[in-house]
């Protein structure tokens, strides 16, 4: 169990305190209730630095930024100092001054570890501190009548709510210190409120009404310091196993956490020590939510925003802390509880709206976890409402159990991944936001605000609305081992050094990182702040948990402004909803006053037309009461009082935990359904009409149509919201597929042009071989006239010799028919060409399109060519059919003369002619002829040899033609030339 620091009030005179920063003047006085704690607490050991009322030890973790008179800090020495992880490295630039600066100490002058308490063996925690000197600063006295321990003893009176609370133990603050101005940034100069408005109406709160302290923290009547606890979490399993040590001492009385003397001697370190708000050791959570987080969640019951964070080393309890586990529920479920609990507590007289949200902030991308599909919100800003986060889903909430189903669900759509150091590691921070709208009962929305004046925080007719950021960060990363994991440790230890240069720093950069972004409102000042430092106690984390206890040391030394925020705005959303129930009320009574009216005629309506016409009018009026009533109902179940919240509405922690329920009964239980007013299972809709007038048809029939309207309703908000994730899916897919485009056109191109070229070398290809055969056609057409020649010569010649003739002939006729097959092998050749170009040339492309245009033409030129040899060979044709007739003439005539030869050679002429005279010269006449004959065979044979060499000849010109195709590789084509074979 921790223990508290309490402390009765001290009076000390302003003039002997001094302080210098680099923002306030050197004449500023300031102090810081904190230091006093500190001082208090450690006792006989501290060193006073100067004479004064107050003294103050240094401790490691204040090193290097030490302020001295009137100089700003040196902030190369303390980054020099300090700039050793990331998480030292947030402390760059520190703005608010150290404790001990501000009484000028130096660090020369005490003895590093001077207040260490001496080492217990084995790591085990030291025994309490000596207790604390009594000079000047009484210790307090515990009181068993407190939960705490101790009554308010505070000089700051509670916020008004405090007081009506009876579970609400506030701890006095350590000192209070009069008129003493704030001793470090002035934060209230940059507020920017949460919630802002032309219409809004901020009361300046005084220390009494509207500045809540934190557990005893509270510091001048210019801000509250930022409250700090440091939780050491137990040994895990693993390290208890590997027998590691715990390093880290606990003093819950002091709330001093210092490195285990025999540790740091052991290691060589320093023996560092520093001292919080509050320290926790072990695994109560109920304890860490009393002390660290319960004024926060009731001060933003009173207006006041508020931020509360886990901030440590991966694996050492955020988690743990906020979320809990189910026998130990964390901060959140706590708060989500106890904010019930306290509207429960309220006296009646005041309302309350309360609607949540729930966003992850995952490598630089925010992501709305209530509605996953809606991936990288933005950030926006405007004048109304400040920094928000759009578009993000709102819940209206009215019990714990249903904000605990709303975060179950969202923790489903949570990152986390195992690392070296976590095997369920949160690798994103997260935000829960649960904004609290307030306003006294029965005040119309524009009544005049009442400020101040009356001690209540609580202006009368105005809507307080505030802002409670309940806040998991993801872990300060070490360097790991895999690469998606230095990625997201990469995001986390760049948003995480962003929030401590913001916490720190006179520089704000806020928009560096989407978390300081999203929480600027309330790290600008304008919230209470508490921050819970988780640390492991194992040796091999020392490093990394000193890191922590210094950017702890940090935030506590900045202190806040935190307000109340009231507005007469329409914003609200409770003073719209107060304002419609209104109107619809107004609605109600008028429809009221009309259905009584129809009631009365169709009474006295004597006419049955006439009755049934009051009666259809009656149903409407009573339909259209019933919806009023309905939408009066569902709005009044969305308001929260004391008297709607019972007992059975808060959460019970024994029960085992609630399973997950659809998300469409949590949509109905939050009312968010249209239609369907009936949140509490009070009354199911239109069920009393339906019974009144169930022998209506028409009534049932409006029913119907209503519910028909309301299915249709929910159908298209179900598609809305499928349209937008599709939408966000489209867009965030887009640049992907345009990249992909390019490449995919890239490709295509590339293989176009290389089709291109391939195309273009066939085409030449094709261009040289119709050249080629070209030349061939001209030789072969060469050759036909050659032979028609040679024909013409042959009939010429065969008149006189028939013989010889008609072999030429026939020679002819063989090479011709050769010469057709040819052709036709040309042709065919040709043909194919022609279909290969077509085929090659088939591109979209206009050079294709001209080559294939320039081929298409040669091809014709050809295959005309082909024709005109064609017509030439059946020209041939025609000459050698009149060259055959010609020579079969001549045979016949060659017969005749034969056969007359003959006959006048024959010795029956002899006889038969008589004579010896006619006898004599028939003789003659047969010799001479005989003798003409064998001159004119041997004159024929001699034409004949001619004719046959020069047949010969033909036959070698031929064959050197062969060899010339063979050369133009058409022997194919002319294959059948040789082979003698014709069509
Ligand atoms: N106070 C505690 N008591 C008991 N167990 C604890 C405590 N704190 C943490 N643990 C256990 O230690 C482990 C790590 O804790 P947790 O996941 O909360 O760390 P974390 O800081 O959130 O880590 P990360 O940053 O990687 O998400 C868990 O198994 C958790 O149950």
């Amino acid at each position: 169990m921790s223990a508290h620091i309490r402390a009765q009030p001290v009076a000390i005179p302003s003039s002997e305190i001094k302080y210098c920063s680099s923002s306030s003047s050197a004449s500023s006085l300031s102090f810081s209730p904190s230091a006093a704690a500190e001082a208090f607490a450690r006792g006989p050991h501290y060193q006073p630095r100067r004479r004064g009322s107050m003294a103050y030890p240094v401790t490691a973790a204040e090193e290097g930024d030490t302020l001295t008179g009137a100089s700003p800090p040196t902030r190369n020495r303390t980054l020099s100092l300090l700039f050793d992880t990331p998480a030292a490295s947030m402390f760059s630039g520190l703005r608010a001054p150290t404790l001990f600066s501000r009484f000028g100490g130096s660090n020369s002058a005490l003895p590093q570890g001077a207040d260490v308490p001496p080492p217990v063996p084995d790591g085990k925690p030291l025994p309490a501190a000596p207790p604390p000197p009594r000079t000047g600063i009484p210790t307090p006295s515990p009181s068993p009548t407190s939960p705490m321990g101790a009554p308010p003893t505070s000089s700051i009176p509670a916020p008004s709510g405090y007081s009506q609370s009876p579970a609400r133990s506030l701890r006095p603050p350590l000192t209070s210190v009069g008129s003493a101005t704030t001793p470090s940034r002035s934060v209230s100069q940059r507020n920017i409120a949460a919630i802002t408005s032309p219409q809004q109406t901020t009361a300046t709160p005084t220390r009494t009404n509207s500045s809540a302290t934190i557990n005893g923290t509270s510091s001048s009547a210019g801000g509250d310091a930022c409250h700090v606890t440091v939780r050491m979490r137990p040994l895990t399993d693993t390290e208890e196993s590997s027998n590691l040590p715990t390093v880290w001492d606990i003093s819950d009385e002091y709330n001093r956490v210092g490195l285990s003397v025999d540790f740091a001697e052991r290691n060589r370190k320093q023996a560092a020590e520093y001292f919080f708000d509050a320290v926790q050791v072990g695994s109560d959570n109920r304890d860490l939510y009393e002390q660290s987080a319960k004024d926060v969640v009731r001060a933003a019951m009173e207006g006041i925003n508020g931020t509360v964070f886990a901030y440590g080393q991966t694996a050492s309890g955020k988690t743990y802390s906020m979320m809990g586990i189910d026998e130990q529920p964390g901060v959140i479920p706590q708060a989500v509880d106890d904010i019930f609990g306290y509207i429960r507590e309220q006296s009646g007289d005041r309302e309350y709206l309360l609607r949540v949200s729930y966003m992850e902030i995952y490598n630089e991308t925010i992501r709305d976890l209530l509605s996953p599909e809606q991936v990288d919100l933005r950030i926006h800003e405007d004048r109304k409402r400040g920094v928000f986060v759009a578009p993000l889903k709102e819940e209206i909430v009215t019990s714990p159990k249903q904000v605990m189903r709303i975060i179950r669900k969202g923790e489903e759509n949570r990152h986390f991944g195992a690392t070296d150091y976590n095997e369920h590691s949160s690798r994103s921070h997260t935000i829960f936001q649960l904004v609290v709208e307030s306003r006294e009962r029965g005040q119309s929305g524009t009544a005049s605000p009442r400020v101040g004046g009356s001690g209540s925080v609580r202006g009368r007719g105005m809507v307080m609305i505030s802002q409670l950021n309940l806040i998991d960060l993801a872990g300060s990363e070490k360097a790991t081992t895999d690469q998606d994991r230095r990625k997201e440790g990469a995001f986390i230890n760049k948003s995480l050094l962003t929030l401590g240069t913001v916490i720190s720093n006179s520089h704000i950069p806020y928009r560096d990182s989407k978390l300081t972004r999203i929480l600027q409102a309330s790290l600008s000042g304008n919230a209470k702040i508490s921050v819970i430092c988780t640390i492991s106690p194992a040796g091999p984390n020392a490093e990394e948990t000193q890191n922590t206890l210094k950017f702890a040391s940090r935030v506590k030394k900045v202190t806040v402004n935190a307000q109340a925020n009231r507005i007469v705005d329409e914003k609200a959303l409770l003073q719209k909803y107060k304002q419609e129930i209104d109107e619809l009320r107004q609605q109600l009574s008028t429809t009221n006053e009309l259905l009584e009216r129809e009631r009365r005629q169709q009474q006295i309506a004597g006419m049955e037309g006439e009755r049934k016409k009051y009666e259809e009018q009656l149903v409407e009026g009573q339909i259209a009461r019933t919806a009023l009533k309905e939408r009066i109902d569902h709005l009044t179940n969305l308001i929260l009082t004391s008297k709607t919240i019972t007992s059975k509405h808060l959460l019970d922690w024994s029960a085992p935990p609630d399973p997950l329920t659809s998300r469409a009964s949590v949509m109905l239980e939050d009312g968010l359904l249209p239609a369907s007013p009936n949140l509490n299972g009070k009354r199911t809709p239109n069920s009393g009409l339906s019974k009144q007038f169930s022998d209506k048809g028409f009534l049932d029939r409006h029913i119907r149509e209503i519910d028909a309207r309301d299915e249709k309703i929910r159908n298209s908000n179900q598609e809305i919201q499928n349209l937008k994730a599709l939408l966000m899916q489209l867009k965030s897919s887009r640049d992907g597929e345009v990249l992909s485009a390019i490449e995919q056109y890239e490709k295509t191109n590339g293989q176009s042009v290389k089709s291109m070229r391939t195309v273009v070398s066939e085409l030449d290809n094709a261009r040289r071989q119709n050249d080629e055969l070209e030349v061939v056609c001209g030789e072969m057409e060469d050759r036909i006239r050659e032979f028609e020649a040679r024909v013409r010569e042959l009939e010429a010649g065969g008149k006189k010799n028939s013989m010889v003739h008609r072999e030429d002939v026939d020679d002819l006729i063989d090479e011709n028919r050769a010469l057709k097959s040819t052709v036709k092998g040309l042709r065919i050749e040709l043909d194919q060409r022609r279909s290969q170009v077509s085929c090659a040339g088939g591109g979209e492309d206009a050079q294709q399109q001209q080559q294939q245009k320039q081929l298409s033409q040669t091809i014709s030129s050809q295959r005309m060519q082909i024709e005109s040899l064609t017509n030439e060979i059946r020209q041939s044709q025609k000459t050698i059919t009149t060259l055959r007739d010609s020579i079969r003439m001549l045979e016949l005539s060659n017969d005749m003369f034969v056969q007359s030869a003959s006959r006048a050679h024959s010795p029956t002429n002899t006889n038969t002619s008589g004579g010896s005279g006619y006898n004599g010269s028939a003789a003659n006449h047969a010799a001479d002829t005989e003798l003409a004959l064998d001159r004119e065979r041997k004159l024929r044979s001699e034409e004949g040899r001619a004719s046959v060499e020069r047949i010969a000849a033909l036959e070698a010109e031929l064959a050197c033609v062969r060899a010339e195709l063979g050369v133009f590789g058409l022997v194919g084509a002319f294959g059948a030339m040789g082979n003698g074979t014709s069509s």
